[in-house]
């Protein structure tokens, strides 16, 4: 099927020349390495590793050590460390760092919850190897320390946190002392980003090997504050085997495929991207997404107007052309010229049977289509019949839902508390790439893959910028970048020209910014 991404292929194809040339892996783990590991990966990725010859000791010695000098950055030596620790290997960990803080002139003091004789396996090793005093935490765990050390949960947390550990996270949070989380803030689900109770709001949190869903998707991504990716011995073919299906949306992911204009090429190479206007009262949206088409690179845009609004778009379009469309058979017969490879239909379109119709003729067609805005409102009360008519087309299908649009879709997906899980369920019942928007932006494909991006700046929250991100994935299909890619690319893209115009943004600078975005990712 057409929307089949090929981002899991390619990364896996990439690992493979890694593992050909272990010459040209580089030493330390780069910062922007893109796969994350749920938990429960990660909970392999640690068994493999033990499998492989390396002591489950070892890793928590080198997690403890991560910890340790993230620590030494925050404090200086002589400084007061109260190090939290829970009942599982994140205390474990936390055990490490104290001992090591320790024999570097720091003065630790331990907090567990539970009891120092239930701890099990290489915790119970590193807590027997601590010889200073464990106390119980109280109110005041923090008095008199320049930092705190949560090691209270990670990847186990596996229910809500109440009683005394939720008692000790509420006064390290209201102690105001700078706090370092090991792996992950206790209390913020890996998988998910979601709060489980109660949660460490951290200032810097340490996590190994990979990244987490949880650390980039929301209220996670705020809490975990800054991040430290540690490698603490794992073998980079344990990815192969565990084969990740989500990645933080960066340029390493698509940025070979992203079109670039050819010096031998012609602008008929690089597609016709059609954008359907609104009525008379709303033809702004339109021209901002074909405008942002355009500067991505689509050769030809044309605007399909409404006979009312078409004076109103002429009069504004330039470089543009503008189209007079007779409703939804207007629709299919400007369609019908296959030039006109992809389609952007919704912004500002209206609500209602007039809609469905359009959205129906768009999707009749032979186009890739961006479906946006009031294309998908129109639908809620018919979602299956959108999403038959996209699964029985052979061209691509997008859908931009924010998180509104989104439940009026899907409104059983709510339950979910993971916004991967919510994407990835629409994208596999509808038969589309689902572009879930947000601060943390997810991009799931009917496969499962699926993207977190953590670039958008708070700006970016401004009347319009969502159209002008379907008229930027709709621009990239026009240049035949498939649609995964192309939905993925182009919301990394917005964010970033979003961040290149900084405060004061508003939609119409969008656009504007894209040369200058995509002249640094095409490097001197
Ligand atoms: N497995 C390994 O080989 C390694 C693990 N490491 C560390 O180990 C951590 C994972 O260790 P664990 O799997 O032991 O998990 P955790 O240490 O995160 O917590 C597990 C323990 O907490 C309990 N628990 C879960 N939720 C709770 C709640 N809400 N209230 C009270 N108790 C709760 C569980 O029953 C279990 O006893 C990672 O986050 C990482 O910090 C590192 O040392 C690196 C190596
Ligand atoms: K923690």
């Amino acid at each position: 099927m057409a929307n089949n991404s090929s981002i899991g292929i390619e990364w896996a194809e990439r690992f493979e020349t890694l593992l050909d040339n272990p010459g040209e892996e580089p030493a330390a783990i780069a910062p922007d390495a893109p796969d994350l590991l749920t938990p429960q990966e990660m909970g392999a990725a640690d068994r493999l590793a033990v499998a492989s010859g390396v002591r489950s000791s070892a890793l928590m010695e080198r997690a403890g050590e991560a910890v340790a000098a993230v620590a030494e950055s925050m404090l200086p030596p002589g400084g007061r460390v109260a190090v939290l620790a829970g009942p599982g290997n994140n205390g474990g960990d936390g055990f490490v760092a104290a001992r090591l803080l320790t024999e570097r002139g720091y003065r630790v003091a331990v907090f567990l919850i539970g009891d120092r004789d239930s701890l099990k396996g290489d915790a119970s090793l590193m807590a027997r190897a601590w010889k200073g005093p464990i106390e119980a935490p109280g109110r005041d765990l923090a008095h008199g320390a320049g930092l705190i050390i949560d090691a209270l949960f990670g990847a186990g947390l596996d229910r809500p946190i109440e009683g005394a550990a939720a008692a000790a996270i509420e006064a390290a949070n209201e102690s105001r002392v700078p706090i370092l989380a090991v792996d992950l803030p206790s209390g913020v689900d890996g998988a998910s980003g979601a709060i489980l109770g109660q949660a460490i709001l951290a200032t810097e949190t340490v996590t190994f090997f990979r990244r987490k869903p949880g650390h980039l998707l929301m209220p996670g991504r705020v809490l975990a504050g800054r991040l430290t990716l540690a490698d603490i011995g794992h073998d980079l073919s344990i990815l192969h085997d565990i084969g990740p299906m989500a990645f933080h949306n960066s340029p390493t992911l698509w940025l070979d495929g992203l079109p670039r204009p050819q010096l031998d090429g012609h602008k008929y190479d690089r597609g016709h991207a059609l954008v359907v206007s609104g009525p008379i009262t709303g033809t702004g949206a339109a021209r901002l997404a074909a405008r942002a088409a355009l500067r991505i690179g689509a050769g030809l845009v044309t605007v399909a107007s409404p006979p009312d609004a078409i004076v109103a778009n002429a009069a504004q379009l330039t470089a543009i052309m503008v189209m007079r469309m007779y409703e939804a058979d207007g629709l299919a017969e400007i369609l019908a010229d296959h030039r006109k490879n992809a389609v952007v239909i919704g912004p500002a379109l209206g609500v209602g049977d007039g809609a469905i119709a359009m959205v129906s003729a768009a999707l009749d067609s032979d186009a890739a289509t961006v479906v946006d805005a009031d294309g998908l409102t129109s639908f809620a009360a018919t979602p299956d019949s959108l999403f038959m008519r996209i699964k029985g087309r052979g061209a691509p299908v997008v859908l931009t839902p924010h998180e509104g649009e989104f439940s009026r879709l899907f409104p059983d997906l709510g339950i979910l508390s993971s916004k991967l899980d919510r994407a990835r369920e629409a994208a596999m019942r509808s038969g589309a790439v689902v572009v879930l928007k947000g601060p943390d932006t997810v991009v799931a494909a009917p496969d499962g893959i699926a993207t977190v991006a953590d670039n958008a700046p708070a700006d970016l929250a401004t009347a319009g910028a969502g159209d002008v991100l379907a008229g930027m994935i709709g621009g990239l299909m026009a240049q035949q970048m498939p649609a995964f890619e192309a939905a993925t690319a182009g919301v990394w893209l917005h964010g970033a020209a979003a961040a290149h115009v900084g405060r004061g943004l508003i939609s119409e600078d969008l656009p504007e910014a894209l040369p200058a975005v995509l002249s640094a990712l095409a490097g001197p």
